[in-house]
């Protein structure tokens, strides 16, 4: 269905900043699941989690949905009477292959959670009441200065009982540990089949586009924010996601 990863595979002559254009949304599947180790155990599973926290006739976002691969895992695990979701992501090429795998989903599954799609820079949506947000890969492409406030005002929205799941690529304070897991990663990345460029330049391209935290740096942040508990449930390698409790 979808093409495989070749965008760095040339040498190119200026690597230019990572952006979510049409040329990523039509080989992303296959980018995501190369790149991000245990990329699809934690999609299902946030399907599986999100099934706990979402309430009856409440609202779920996906913030930075692209292809919709959580809302499609949050639709199908749902069982909450009256529950919506909603995918937001302001590059207009994910969301126009977003709604063609939707609509693919809706054709092969009966019982799906009816899901909308918004065209929207999430810094600027304004959030209504929510039981569940799903931030699956997307804070850590938000610019350092604007993700404190951005999460108080997840966390103004949230209902009694839902939650934040937030996923992330995490960065080290220990050297040493930086280090083993970033090497560990470009392992991963060759076992799948990305050559030494296409390592080297995809990291020009995302390095001042994508800029993750350390763990303890997100439970400060989430802490500030109002989040009452904050629990890890998944870490491969340098990629983790937790929950995190009003
Ligand atoms: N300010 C913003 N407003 C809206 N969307 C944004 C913004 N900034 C970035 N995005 C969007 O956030 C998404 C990040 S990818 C998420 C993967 C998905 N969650 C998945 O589970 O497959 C993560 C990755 O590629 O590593 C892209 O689609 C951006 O357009
Ligand atoms: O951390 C990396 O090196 C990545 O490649 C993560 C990633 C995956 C998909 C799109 C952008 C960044």
């Amino acid at each position: 269905m979808s093409e495989s990863d070749r965008i760095f595979a040339q040498p190119l002559e200026h690597v230019a900043d990572f952006t979510f254009n049409e040329d990523v949304a039509r080989v992303f599947p296959d980018m995501i699941k190369r790149s991000v180790p245990g990329y699809p155990t934690i999609v299902e599973n946030i399907g599986v989690l999100g099934a706990r926290f979402a309430q009856p006739h409440s609202l779920i976002y996906d913030l930075g949905c692209s292809l919709g691969a959580v809302t499609q895992a949050l639709r199908r695990h749902v069982r909450a009477d009256g529950c919506r979701v909603l995918g937001v992501d302001n590059s207009a090429a994910m969301l126009a292959r977003c709604r063609e795998y939707l609509s693919a989903q809706d054709a092969m599954y009966q019982e799906l959670l009816p899901a909308d799609l918004l065209e929207a820079d999430i810094l600027r949506l304004d959030l209504q009441p929510c039981s569940l947000v799903a931030m699956n890969f997307t804070l850590q492409f938000i610019e350092p200065g604007k993700r404190l406030e951005l999460l108080q005002r997840i966390r103004q929205a949230l209902l009694p009982g839902g939650a934040l799941i937030l996923s992330e690529k995490l960065r080290f304070s220990d050297a040493a540990e930086q280090e083993l897991l970033n090497e560990l990663h470009l392992d991963f990345k060759r076992a799948n089949g990305y050559s030494e460029l296409e390592i080297a330049q995809k990291r020009t391209a995302i390095e001042n586009v994508m800029r993750p935290d350390t763990l303890d740096e997100h439970r400060e942040r989430l802490a500030r924010a109002g989040f009452s508990r904050v629990v890890p449930w998944f870490q491969c390698l340098n990629f983790a996601s937790l929950v995190a409790l009003p």
